[in-house]
């Protein structure tokens, strides 16, 4: 039975990763107390002895655990931070990026797990960049919404406790305002762009779920490049699989509203084609739970490709 430690397992993707881990009876979860959290020997300890450690702590401590295990060659690691996103070491873990990548992760002894924005993101225009229909140059925008389960515990305690004096009021607010969010990297190298996006994240008085568009114009995309054409890339790009679903455009005809709750609690993403036909202009929308397919469901989903080498 392959042992699993979560440091970080009293957090915010670290508790839902356990939830999804408690009922199985295939793995075993070395557990560390929560007052012992940062204990950094204990951790240590643990960190060694598991065949598999995901990583659900800040960037620094991500790193700090990486260096306790720097005389150990076989303990296998799942971060779910942004330290090694873009680190040519490390296989990023989102198996359906790429029809090679499931492999990658299956062979790797670090895999880093996607943001969960770029998930969204990359998910839209990798498939796009891959086939030459996003050309060289092109300048794309990416707008999104989260839960606030995004932000880890200290935003859930400022979004949930209106007691605090740094609670948040706002329903929606609009951040990362200088256009320097930590996932601009990620989108670049893995959605295989050569101009990094315009990226514009915001927040929701929600708690789990995401919506990340992309908008088009179809005139500056590959030559005759049309809504139906680009969705039929998208379809044949996620073919046997069953995590993405590309939503047909038959089913996106009686949709008006777009709910960013609509995966909540669920691993998988959708994604959307949105415009007309013959319009000139396509908006490429993602639907996921931030921490589902954005983290922690991936997270499992990537141990579980690891377990199946
Ligand atoms: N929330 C989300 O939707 C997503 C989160 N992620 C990533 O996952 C990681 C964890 O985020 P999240 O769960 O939201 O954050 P939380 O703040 O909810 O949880 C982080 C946990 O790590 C613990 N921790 C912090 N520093 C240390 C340390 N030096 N040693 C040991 N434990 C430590 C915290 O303990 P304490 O309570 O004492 O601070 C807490 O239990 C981050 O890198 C984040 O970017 C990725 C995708 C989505
Ligand atoms: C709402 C919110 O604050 N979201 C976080 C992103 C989620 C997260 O922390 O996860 P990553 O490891 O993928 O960065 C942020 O914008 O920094």
């Amino acid at each position: 039975m392959a042992k699993i430690f979560i440091d970080g397992e009293h957090g915010t993707t670290g508790l839902q990763i356990r939830t999804r881990l408690a009922a199985r009876r295939d793995v075993e979860l070395l557990s560390i107390p929560e007052a012992e959290r940062r204990n950094a020997a204990m951790r240590e300890d643990l960190l060694n002895s598991a065949d598999i450690a995901i990583l659900c702590l800040p960037d620094d401590a991500s790193r700090e655990a990486i260096g306790m295990l720097s005389g150990n060659n076989h303990v296998r690691v799942i971060d779910t931070s942004t330290a090694y996103r873009v680190d040519p070491a490390w296989a990023y873990g989102f198996a359906e990026m790429d029809k090679a990548q499931a492999a990658k992760i299956r062979d790797a002894r670090f895999v880093a797990n996607p943001g969960c924005y770029p998930t969204g993101a990359i998910g839209l225009i990798r498939p796009l960049r891959a086939s030459g229909i996003i050309p060289d140059g092109y300048p794309v925008t990416v707008n999104a919404v989260s839960g606030y389960t995004g932000g880890g515990k200290q935003m859930i305690a400022q979004m949930e406790d209106a007691s605090r004096e740094d609670a948040i009021t706002a329903n929606h607010f609009l951040y990362g305002l200088n256009l320097k969010h930590k996932h601009v990297p990620e989108m670049t190298v893995h959605g295989m762009l050569d101009r990094a996006p315009v990226f514009s994240p915001s927040v929701g008085r929600f708690p789990q779920g995401m919506i990340v568009q992309v908008p088009l114009f179809l005139e500056d995309l590959k030559n005759g490049f049309t809504r139906e054409s680009v969705h039929k890339a998208l379809v044949a790009h996620y073919s046997g699989q069953d995590v993405v679903e590309v939503v047909g455009l038959e089913e996106m005809k009686s949709i008006s509203r777009i709910d960013a709750e609509e995966l909540a609690g669920q691993d998988t993403m959708k994604l959307f084609v949105f415009g007309s036909t013959g319009g000139d202009h396509v908006n490429l929308v993602a639907v996921l739970d931030n921490l589902g397919k954005g983290a922690s469901g991936a997270a499992v989903q990537n141990m579980d490709i690891m377990l199946s080498a």
